[in-house]
C-alpha cells in the first residue's frame, strides 16, 4: 500500500475514577491516536505512551515528535508499506517502540480492512471469547479498595490485579484475599517500586496464593528478578523489562521470569508480540495481555491478541467502562454474561473490527490534529 497521509490526534479522556500506581496518579488519560489514509483503506491505532515519561521513557509529545520528524517521513516516502515492512522501514530510529507500534498497528488496520481480514484472523486467534482480569489502583484506604474490588467481582471479572508499593502491599493483599476467598485469581503489580533489600519482605506474599508478582524491580535489573524468583514461591512476571523477543528469551533463560505480560505498545507492535508469544509457548511460559488504559481502539487489537493460544491467563483486557464513561469507538467493550461472564468477545470485523467515533476524537482533542503527507 502507498501511505497518502498520517494524522496524529492528541485526545484527553476523563477516567471514571482516579488510577494510582507506584509511579503516578491519573484522573485523565491523555493519549495519541494515529490515523493513516492509504491507497486501499484507512486505519486507526492507539499509541500507549502516557502523557509523561513515568512508566517508560516514551510519552505523548515525544511520540508525536519522533513520528513527525523521523518515522512518518520514512513511511510516507516508501512506495509500498505493509505492517510487515513498517519495522524495517523505521529500524534506523533507535527505540521509540510505542510510537513505532502505533504506526505499525494503524497500517495493519488499514491493510486488514482492505483485505477483509480481522486482527484475530491475522494474528492467529483460536477463541471467540477471552477471559478478562481487572487492574485495581492504589486506594486512599482499605474500605475504598474493598468496595472497588467487590464491584469488579460482581461484574464477573476472572482475575484481580492489585497495584502495590512499599507501605501498601501485605495489608491490602490480605484484605482482598479475605474478601474474594481462597480460589479467585489474584496477582500484584509493583511497577518497579521495590529493591533487592525487599526480597525477604516480598516473600511474605507467598501465603496469599498469588498468580504472580509483576515487575517488582527496575526494567534493567534482570539479576535481582532472578534472585527474587529463587527466594520466593510466587511466580515472578515481567512487564517493563520485556521490550523485545530477545530480552524475553534472555529473561526466561536466566530464570528471571516464569510468566510474561505482553503489551504490544511496549514491545514495538503486534508482530513482535506474536514473536514473544511464540517464544513463550515454546518455553512453556504462560503469557497474558497487559493494558495501558487503552480506549476501544487499542483495546480491540489487544483482545484479538489475547485470543492466541499461549494467552492462558486473564489479561488487563477489561470492559471499556472500567476506565471510561464513554468510549472512542461505536462498539464499547462490555463483559459477557452467562457462560461468557467475565469475558470479552473477540471482534470479528475487518481490521480491529471497531469504528472510531471521530466526533468524540474531535470534541476531546487537546490540540489541533497534525496531518503529514
Ligand atoms: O487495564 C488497563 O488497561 C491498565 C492495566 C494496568 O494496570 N496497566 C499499568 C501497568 O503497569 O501494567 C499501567 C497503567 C498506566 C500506565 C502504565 C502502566
Amino acid at each position: 500500500m502507498k501511505l497518502e497521509s498520517i494524522t496524529l490526534h492528541r485526545v484527553a479522556m476523563p477516567l471514571v475514577r482516579p488510577f494510582e500506581t507506584s509511579f503516578a496518579r491519573q484522573t485523565t488519560r491523555v493519549l495519541l491516536l494515529v490515523h493513516v489514509r492509504t491507497s486501499e483503506a484507512e486505519g486507526w491505532a492507539e499509541c500507549v505512551a502516557m502523557e509523561g515519561p513515568l512508566y517508560s521513557s516514551e510519552y505523548v509529545e515525544g511520540a508525536e515528535h519522533v513520528i513527525r520528524s523521523y518515522l512518518a517521513p520514512a513511511l510516507l516516502k516508501a512506495t509500498d508499506v505493509t505492517a510487515e515492512t513498517v519495522g524495517p522501514l523505521t529500524a534506523f530510529v533507535v527505540g521509540h517502540r510505542m510510537a513505532k507500534a502505533a504506526l505499525e498497528a494503524a497500517v495493519l488496520d488499514a491493510q486488514l480492512r482492505a483485505s477483509g481480514v480481522s486482527f484475530g484472523g491475522y494474528l492467529g486467534a483460536v477463541t471467540d471469547w477471552v477471559d478478562c482480569g481487572v487492574s485495581v489502583g492504589i486506594s486512599p484506604d482499605l474500605d475504598t479498595l474493598l468496595d472497588e474490588v467487590s464491584g469488579y467481582v460482581d461484574e464477573g471479572y476472572r482475575r484481580i490485579k492489585l497495584k502495590i508499593k512499599p507501605g501498601w502491599d501485605l495489608i491490602p493483599v490480605y484484605a482482598v484475599r479475605e474478601l474474594i476467598g481462597p480460589d479467585m485469581l489474584l496477582q500484584v503489580d509493583a511497577n518497579t517500586a521495590y529493591s533487592a533489600a525487599d526480597i525477604a519482605h516480598l516473600g511474605r506474599l507467598d501465603p496469599f496464593n498469588l498468580v504472580l508478582i509483576e515487575q517488582p524491580f527496575v526494567e534493567e535489573d534482570i539479576a535481582t528478578h532472578v534472585a527474587l524468583a529463587r527466594a520466593i514461591e510466587t511466580p515472578v512476571c515481567l512487564d517493563e523489562s520485556i521490550v523485545s523477543v530477545g530480552v524475553a528469551l534472555d529473561a526466561i533463560e536466566r530464570g528471571a521470569t516464569s510468566v510474561i505480560n505482553i503489551k504490544p505498545g511496549r514491545v514495538g507492535g503486534y508482530l513482535e508480540s506474536v514473536r514473544i508469544h511464540d517464544l513463550c509457548v515454546a518455553h512453556e511460559v504462560p503469557v497474558w495481555c497487559g493494558g495501558m488504559l487503552e480506549t476501544g481502539v487499542g483495546r480491540a487489537a489487544n483482545v484479538a491478541l489475547a485470543a492466541l493460544p499461549g494467552f492462558i491467563l486473564p489479561g488487563d483486557t477489561s470492559a471499556s467502562s472500567r476506565y471510561f464513561a464513554e468510549d472512542l469507538v461505536e462498539e464499547p467493550f462490555v463483559l459477557g454474561t452467562g457462560e461468557h461472564a467475565g469475558q470479552l468477545a473477540v471482534p470479528t470485523g475487518p481490521g480491529t473490527g471497531v469504528t472510531v467515533r471521530e466526533d468524540l476524537v474531535r470534541d476531546w482533542a487537546l490540540v489541533a490534529p497534525v496531518t503529514l503527507r
